[in-house]
């Protein structure tokens, strides 16, 4: 399949038929290597999916965008169209895979029952999420050759050369590279196809699939026009990704130009950004800054206001900032300040209900919709006043509030510290638990929360 000579679509014809948009955001990014999928890694204080949408609202003729999400994320997804007004948007559930989310985000159109149900468009644009940096002129020429030929699709020249491998892991032979195409997004589809498509799609197909003109070509004959692109439609999948959109986001200033939703983006994004070159970005300096701060929290017993204390200092002298409180008001400033870590030293299982509290106003006030929150029981263990069956109460505890928490970006670990009499050994133990503290909050990792380390 040849790729279209640019010139033979013109761009200036005006689109007189409905157009909606697909946005499969229903994710994980695992290649990024996160705990928060890419998606809603933010840029200047905005979820990358935001940009993604503002650049289909800035596009007068798009009447609908469907995001389709994760259950998981479903919340923080409403909560981000809330947030940043994005009124053409109507969010719905993701599935296993990316085909199934997108066959999901087409159903949306046939829910004509539903209401406010997004009306059936003559073509869908169907585009990653994760794909932030697509013009207006570009859209017009795969919406104008998607009418016409019933499927259009975005390619980008091969950088690398393709070979095909043995079973045994050799080379079998090489591909004549002039010959493909890196498919890209957006393409686009008349409805009617795309879905035709979907509903007669194998098991394999949803399973295993990557490529949407594909399935239009194999279920439905139609034989989708190729446009190259420009080098802006790569799309975000590794970390090094992620510190590339947020440099051009920068460079660009582009929330300058987005923040008014109203006038057309005339801002021209530059090309490319030399990946190997990139300067490690705001991304690392929000990762830092997220692992900067603390705020502790102590309750009113001695024993915790002092370790509490204790750690303010030894966590100071690794550049931390850490604040001590005793309680955690709503209408302290914490909720609407900088993005703090959160650090609760307790001595009893009672702390349990004051976490969930916590988790709850975190949500209420929606702290943690742009960046995850660490939240960190530190349990003083006095096994001597300890009931018996204390330890066993908070690990459970901890356990079933982590997993709450989760859904609602909270990270929740706990630490349960021995309470020890020795002033030397107490310092050693202050000592340790900080590093554990900085490396919880630092690393962030998902496969430690709702688990109770020992010091
Ligand atoms: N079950 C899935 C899987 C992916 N996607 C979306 O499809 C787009 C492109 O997929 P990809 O880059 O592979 O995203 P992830 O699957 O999240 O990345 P990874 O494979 O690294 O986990 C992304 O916007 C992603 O959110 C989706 O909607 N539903
Ligand atoms: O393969 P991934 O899941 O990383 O991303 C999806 C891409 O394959 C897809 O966007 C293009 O190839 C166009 O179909």
């Amino acid at each position: 399949m040849e790729a279209d000579s640019n010139e033979q679509i013109s761009g200036s014809c005006s689109i007189d038929f409905t157009v909606a948009v697909v946005l499969p955001a229903g994710g994980s990014g695992e290649r990024t290597g996160l705990s928060t999928p890419k998606q809603f890694c933010t840029f200047l204080n905005r979820p990358l999916i935001s940009y993604t949408i503002q650049a289909f609202e800035r596009v007068g003729w798009i009447e609908h965008i469907v995001v389709v999400v994760a259950k998981d994320n479903l919340d923080l997804m409403v909560t981000i169209v809330q947030q940043f007004g994005h009124n053409k948007v109507k969010v719905v559930l993701g599935g296993s895979t990316r085909h199934r989310s997108i066959f999901n985000g087409l159903k949306a159109f046939e829910a004509t029952g539903e209401e406010c149900a997004p009306t059936k468009p003559k073509v869908v644009i169907i585009h990653d999420a994760v794909r932030p940096f697509v013009e207006e002129d570009f859209l017009v020429k795969i919406a104008v050759a998607a009418k016409e030929q019933g499927a259009a699709g975005a390619v980008r020249p091969l950088v690398s050369t393709v070979i095909a491998t043995t079973s045994e892991g050799y080379l079998d032979h090489s591909l004549e590279r002039s010959k493909y195409r890196a498919s890209e997004m957006p393409q686009g589809f008349l409805y009617d196809i795309i879905y035709q498509a979907y509903l007669q799609c194998s098991e394999a197909d949803f399973e295993f699939g990557t490529e949407c003109l594909h399935l239009a070509l194999q279920y439905c004959g139609t034989n989708a026009r190729l446009i190259e692109g420009p080098p802006t439609l790569w799309k975000v999948t590794y970390k090094r990704d992620l510190f590339a959109a947020e440099s051009i986001i920068k460079e660009s200033g582009t929330t300058k130009k987005m923040t008014d939703k109203n006038k057309q983006c005339s801002g021209t994004m530059p090309a490319f950004v030399d990946l190997d070159n990139i300067v490690f970005s705001h991304l690392v300096e929000t990762e830092e800054t997220l692992s900067q701060t603390a705020c502790v929290v102590t309750g009113v017993c001695e024993e915790s206001v002092q370790l509490a204390h204790a750690l303010q200092k030894t966590l100071g002298a690794q550049d931390m900032q850490v604040d001590v409180v005793s309680t955690l008001l709503r209408s302290s400033g914490t909720f609407n300040s900088k993005n703090w870590n959160f650090i609760h030293v307790a001595m009893n299982s009672s702390c349990l209900a004051d976490l969930g509290e916590l988790v709850k106003t975190f949500e209420e006030t929606g702290y943690a919709v742009l960046n995850p929150v660490v939240l960190i029981l530190v349990h003083l263990d006095v096994s001597e006043q300890s009931p018996t069956g204390e330890r066993a109460a908070v690990l459970g505890g901890v356990r079933d509030l982590a997993t709450e928490a989760k859904q609602r970006n909270i990270l929740l670990y706990g630490i349960l510290l021995n309470h020890v009499k020795d002033a030397e050994q107490r310092e050693e133990a202050v000592q340790k638990l900080s590093q554990i503290i900085m490396a919880l909050i630092k690393e962030r990792n998902p496969a430690l929360t709702g688990q109770l380390l020992w010091v």
